[in-house]
């Protein structure tokens, strides 16, 4: 389903930041990356998702290679995916009801089976009671949990999470834990990014461990 093959990564005017990186993800699988700050974790998933191009080196989503596809195939690839970044890119002069909807409405869901849906996922993420809130009034970890209910409500195939529990206490992490584990158990792909190897010592996952761009994989 992903497929990376000797993948090099470097920015305009960087070092190497992925360096001959090869490994493969099939459907359903649970991927956890680690590594420590600066590894190169945000740009193997940032390369997984098309956000950025290899340098050189083959990245294979499902049968498209990335390196190949016209900018223009790129919003159809990326349907595929639910996306959790750093930088949560939520709309900020939308509710969080309309956040959460834009996903549902771009694959033409709408009306009361998109709103059930909506619901649905806030509730999933504790933030029902804030449907009608703007997220610039949201503290860091509920617009967190906001991008993560936008991540999830079109079920996506391919979840993508950078460090999805980095902001939040530990009550919601292990929530928001529970809620990506139920969603690979119905056949998504989910892939967390996370410098903390220790919590997630106890799931029984594949381990993608970086270290100054070389992969090793457990
Ligand atoms: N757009 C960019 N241009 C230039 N350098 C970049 C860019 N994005 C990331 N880098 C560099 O690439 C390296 C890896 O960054 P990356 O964000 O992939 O690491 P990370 O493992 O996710 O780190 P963290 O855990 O701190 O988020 C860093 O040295 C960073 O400065």
């Amino acid at each position: 389903m992903i497929r990376f093959d000797q993948v090099n990564k470097r920015y305009r005017g960087s070092d190497e930041i992925l360096r001959n990186v090869s490994f493969e993800i099939e459907a359903g699988e649970l991927v956890f990356i680690t590594g420590h700050s600066g590894a190169g974790k945000s740009t193997l998933l940032k390369l997984m998702a098309g956000i950025e191009r290899p340098s050189s080196g083959t990245v294979l989503i499902g049968n498209q290679n990335i390196s190949k596809l016209r900018p223009r195939m790129l919003p159809y690839l990326r349907r595929k995916f639910g996306l959790v970044f750093q930088d949560h890119k939520l709309l900020y002069d939308r509710s969080c009801f309309e956040n959460v909807a834009l996903p549902l409405y771009i694959n033409g869901i709408t009306g009361q089976e998109a709103a059930r849906r909506i619901r649905a996922a806030l509730d999933k993420v504790g933030l029902l009671g804030k449907e009608k809130a703007i997220p610039i009034t949201l503290s860091g970890g509920e617009q967190q949990r906001l991008a993560i209910a936008r991540a999830v409500v079109s079920r996506p195939a391919i979840l993508i999470a950078d460090e999805p529990t980095g902001n939040l206490d530990e009550a919601y992490a292990s929530d928001i834990m529970t809620l990506f584990l139920a969603f690979q158990q119905v056949g998504a792909t989910v892939i967390i990014a996370t410098h903390d190897a220790h919590s997630i010592q106890s799931i029984p996952a594949k381990v993608l461990h970086l270290d100054h761009g070389k992969l090793s994989v457990s």
